[in-house]
């Protein structure tokens, strides 16, 4: 059973908002209290679903947050770093939820997220597909057997993104880098050219694909002499990403403070 919640859309004419906006409407548990976009958007003012392509929601887009305090339970947030860490502040002060699927972030600002969530609930994922966070567990059990492989991981995305590697990618390495006992500070090897010598074993290697419209795409191989494992995800819908986020910001309704992501919204723990 669903809790209730009403959520405000952050950046709702973007492209992550165009399609949370979009799920809304087959969410008997979600309620649109508020899509809102900058200050400066020439879509203030203007019906939110009429932009977005689907159909009019009788919610117009606001310029940012003040003033949203009762219609809204949580605020989903699929922006860019600085404006995630003020919708953020908004929710401390007002005692708000906040789903951040926003990647990118810096260690201080990470820090800033976390010491956030000691006073509201707060659920951060680089990726919300429930497919991801399953991949998240498989490559745990693939870098137990294969420890002494070589391991690398590729992606591909659109060419508006704006972060190399994507925040998935980065979370593969961690995950891997966290069983194996390595600090993937330590060991990651972003992109390589020219003479670089042989490969290190202990490393793990990032390639980053930037084409086209490509939603998401997602490859760790584990590579030997005679053999190699490749565990691939592949997004065709933004629609996988939208549907997580509505799922954590429901299940945010009876937490009161913490800092969770998608394993604990999913009970994969
Ligand atoms: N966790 C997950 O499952 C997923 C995460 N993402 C991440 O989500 C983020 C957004 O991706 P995407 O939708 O493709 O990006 P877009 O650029 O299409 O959308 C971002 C939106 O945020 C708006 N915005 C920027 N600043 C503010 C502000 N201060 N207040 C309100 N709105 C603001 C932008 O407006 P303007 O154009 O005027 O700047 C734009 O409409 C990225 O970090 C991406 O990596 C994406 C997909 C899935
Ligand atoms: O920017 C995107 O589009 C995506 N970003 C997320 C990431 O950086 O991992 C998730 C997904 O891959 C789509």
């Amino acid at each position: 059973m669903s809790n209730q919640v009403r959520v405000a859309i952050a950046g709702c004419q973007g492209r992550m908002g165009k399609t949370l906006l979009e799920v809304t409407q087959d969410k008997p548990f979600v309620t649109l209290g508020a899509a809102f976009e900058r200050a400066e958007s020439p879509f203030v003012g203007i019906d939110a679903g009429e932009l977005a392509g689907v159909g009019k929601l009788d919610v117009v887009v606001t310029a940012g947050l003040e003033g949203l305090e009762d219609k809204v339970d949580a605020v989903i947030d699929f922006t860019v770093p600085e404006a995630t860490l003020a919708n953020l502040e908004w929710c401390r002060k007002h005692g708000k939820k906040l789903v951040i699927g926003t990647t990118g972030f810096s260690d201080a600002q990470k820090a800033q997220i976390e010491q956030a969530a000691s006073e509201t609930a707060v659920m951060m994922a680089p990726n919300m597909s429930v497919a991801v966070n399953l991949m998240f567990k498989l490559l745990e059990q693939a870098a137990k057997v294969m420890s002494d492989h070589d391991i690398e991981i590729v992606e591909a995305h659109h060419r508006f993104k704006k972060d190399a590697p994507s925040g998935t990618a980065l979370k593969m390495g961690e995950v891997i880098a966290d069983t194996l006992g390595r600090d993937l500070n330590e060991c990651a090897v972003y992109g390589r050219e020219g003479i670089t010598g042989e490969r290190d074993p202990k490393t793990i290697g990032f390639a980053t694909v930037r084409a086209g419209d490509i939603i998401g795409e997602h490859t760790a191989m584990f590579a030997d002499i005679g053999e190699r494992l490749e565990i691939t995800h592949k997004s065709s819908s933004r629609a996988t990403y939208a549907n997580g986020a509505m799922r954590a910001a429901s299940w945010l309704m009876d937490k009161e403070t913490g800092l969770y992501d998608m394993h604990d919204v999913l009970g994969l723990k």
